[in-house]
C-alpha cells in the first residue's frame, strides 16, 4: 500500500540510527548534554539534540522518513560545532561524525527507495 511504500520501515531506521551511533565512538553524543554541567549551553543552542532522544523519536514513530532522522542528526551534529570551539575534541568528533554519518544516510536513502 501507499502508506508502507512512504515509511520506511522501522527496520531501516533503527539500523541506521545504530549504525550512526557505533562512530560516536568516545559516547559524546549518547545522551542530552548535562545543562547543570555545562550551564550556559542554551545560550547557544535552542534545540538540544542528541542520539538517545532520537531513538526516543524513532520508537515513538516521529521519523517518516530517513530525511527526517538525518534532520535530526544534522542538528545535533550542528549543535556541537556551535557550542565548541574548533580547537576541541568535541568539535572535531562532530566534523568527523557529520563525514562519516554523511554516507551512512546516503546509503540508508537507497535503500529506503529501493525496498519502496
Ligand atoms: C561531564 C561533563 O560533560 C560535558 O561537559 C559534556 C559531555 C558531553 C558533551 C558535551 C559536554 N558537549 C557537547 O557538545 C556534546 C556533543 N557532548
Amino acid at each position: 500500500t501507499l502508506e508502507l511504500q512512504l515509511t520506511p520501515s522501522l527496520v531501516l531506521l533503527r539500523s541506521t540510527l545504530e549504525r550512526l551511533q557505533e562512530k560516536d565512538s568516545d559516547c559524546i553524543f549518547i545522551s542530552p548534554v548535562n545543562l547543570s554541567e555545562v550551564p550556559d549551553y542554551l545560550e547557544f543552542v535552542s534545540e538540544p539534540m542528541d542520539f538517545s532522544t532520537m531513538r526516543e523519536k524513532l520508537e515513538a514513530h516521529k521519523y517518516c522518513s530517513v530525511a527526517d532522522l538525518e534532520a535530526d542528526f544534522n542538528l545535533m551534529v550542528s549543535n556541537c560545532l556551535r557550542y565548541n570551539s574548533s580547537d576541541t575534541v568535541f568539535h572535531k568528533a562532530a566534523m568527523q561524525l557529520k563525514e562519516v554519518g554523511g554516507a551512512i544516510l546516503r546509503h540508508a536513502q537507497s535503500q529506503a527507495l529501493s525496498a519502496g
